[in-house]
């Protein structure tokens, strides 16, 4: 069990995008931590989502932190218009580019929180020379691409060696894919202390279901 404060970031991936604005108020005023943000290329996924653009026309309609998740490959010529867009934290996937390192260097330049990001597939190994230089680390828990997947059981270790490996550094553990409120206690036992939550939350697009949703979510990963 991780000592770190137990956060919920609902993916907005999974909102209704004709009222973007509308489900962010609506998520953050349910009790949201975070607003996670996916970006994808339909390069390094095989889907597209949203640019910069988008999250600077949506900035407005919340205060809380922009958790950004860049499913983008190359990452590096896009960090800086992301940090202007309004994001606070950028979450760069090690699989994405041959400098990790210099990705992060990059965020913190802009003075954001730095994250990197690991596919099920991908060892530990890719980032235990980093840990110095992030601030959170996100184990997916689904082949990143799409919303509404099957958590994949085997991520469960990994999340474990990757709080025994995090030890006692100041960094976030995230997970995100497939996190629903049956396994959300499972994995906070295994040492995740950041949620990421697409259709667990917004499933039927209906804001008056959010707030208890975050808060099942909440007590769940709590217990
Ligand atoms: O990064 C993602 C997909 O690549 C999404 O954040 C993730 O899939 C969340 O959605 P759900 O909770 O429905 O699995």
């Amino acid at each position: 069990m991780t000592t770190r404060p137990i956060r919920i970031a609902p993916s907005i991936l999974s909102a209704d995008f004709a009222r973007l604005g509308a489900e962010i108020e609506a998520i953050d005023k349910a009790g949201a931590d975070y607003i996670h943000v996916d970006v994808m290329d339909g390069h390094f996924v095989p889907n597209i989502t949203f640019g910069m653009p988008v999250m600077a026309a949506v900035r407005s309609y919340t205060a809380k932190p922009f958790d950004t998740h860049l499913m983008i490959a190359p990452a590096d010529p896009y960090i800086a218009a992301f940090a202007k867009a309004g994001a606070d934290s950028i979450t760069v996937h090690a699989e994405a580019g041959q400098h990790l390192h210099r990705s992060l260097q990059a965020i913190k330049a802009e003075g954001k929180r730095a994250g990197v990001a690991i596919n099920p597939a991908t060892p530990l190994s890719a980032i235990e020379h980093v840990l110095d230089d992030i601030d959170l680390l996100l184990v997916m828990t689904i082949n990143p691409g799409f919303g509404g997947q099957t958590f994949i059981p085997a991520t469960l270790d990994k999340v474990r060696q990757a709080h025994a490996l995090i030890g006692a550094r100041p960094i976030d553990l995230e997970v995100d894919g497939g996190v629903t409120v049956d396994n959300i206690g499972e994995i906070a036992r295994a040492g995740a202390n950041v949620f990421v939550a697409g259709s667990s939350i917004f499933a039927g697009n209906d804001p008056a279901t959010y707030a208890s949703r975050i808060a099942a979510l909440r007590a769940a990963a709590t217990h």
